[in-house]
């Protein structure tokens, strides 16, 4: 399937080039979308030196502070796309542009919740930036809360349900401050209580300021009814 029927009408503005000379980030101006990518495409080779196409000139635009979804059936392509935005995987053709910092959340978050504690495992990415123990402290018990689990700092990672995991690999990429959050089907493994506690944890997380924009794929279209803005009530 071409994902780019899954996708919003999309007027694509000017986008440089992947491996083009970028001007120095102090050069480039803001803009006002998150993420960008004009007639991407990607393609494996087999063994038998047999080009397969994955992805067939997708274009998209999501504006940042937003939260977006991508649907589509399985095996259409939606994480090789996600992997590509995120940096993962270098695609055949076309222009890609995505604000940093970027975090991509997995599917399993086995994967990627691997500290002791809640806690540990939210600081765990902040080494790199030379912070104080009151900052660190500070970033993380923020966090948390953006994700409703402040109450679960001290506990040990393996007693949390798949969806609180999921939860604290969010906060995990909020503590560093991360502008696109890169979604994988997060709500695969999940009931439907640990389904919603994710989905409010993301939209908690874009907050007011219009700094987070997050893209999530999926595909259970009950999902679709998140996306955008508005407020999501219930219980964690
Ligand atoms: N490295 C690879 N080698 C061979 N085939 C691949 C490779 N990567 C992806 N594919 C194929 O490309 C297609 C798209 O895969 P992708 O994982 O992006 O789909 P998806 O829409 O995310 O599926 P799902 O919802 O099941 O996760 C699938 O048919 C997959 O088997």
């Amino acid at each position: 399937m071409n994902l780019c029927s899954l996708l919003p009408a999309f007027t694509p503005p000017l986008v440089p080039p992947l491996h083009a000379n970028l001007p120095s980030r102090s050069d480039v101006p803001e803009k006002a979308e998150a993420i960008e990518c004009e007639n991407l495409s990607y393609s494996i080779t087999t063994r038998q030196r047999k080009l397969v196409p994955i992805l067939k000139d997708c274009s998209l635009s999501v504006p940042s502070g937003q939260l977006w979804m991508l649907l589509g059936p399985n095996g259409c392509g939606k994480s090789t796309l996600l992997k590509i935005l995120a940096g993962l995987l270098k695609p055949t053709n076309g222009t890609v542009y995505v604000k940093r910092p970027k975090s991509f959340v997995f599917q399993n978050p086995d994967h990627q919740v691997v500290m002791p504690t809640v806690e540990a495992d939210v600081a765990f990415g902040l080494g790199k930036f030379n912070l104080t123990p009151d900052e660190v402290r500070s970033r993380v018990s923020k966090s948390l809360e953006a994700v409703g689990m402040s109450k679960y700092m001290q506990r040990p990672v393996q007693t949390l349900s798949g969806g609180q995991k999921q939860r604290v690999a969010i906060a995990g990429a909020l503590a560093e401050a991360c502008k696109v959050l890169l979604l994988d089907e997060l709500t695969t493994f999940l009931d439907e209580n640990d389904q919603f506690g994710v989905i409010k944890a993301v939209k908690n997380s874009l907050g007011d300021s219009g700094d987070v924009t997050a893209l999530w794929v999926t595909h259970r279209l009950e999902e679709l009814e998140y996306a955008g803005w508005g407020t999501l009530y219930g219980r964690w």
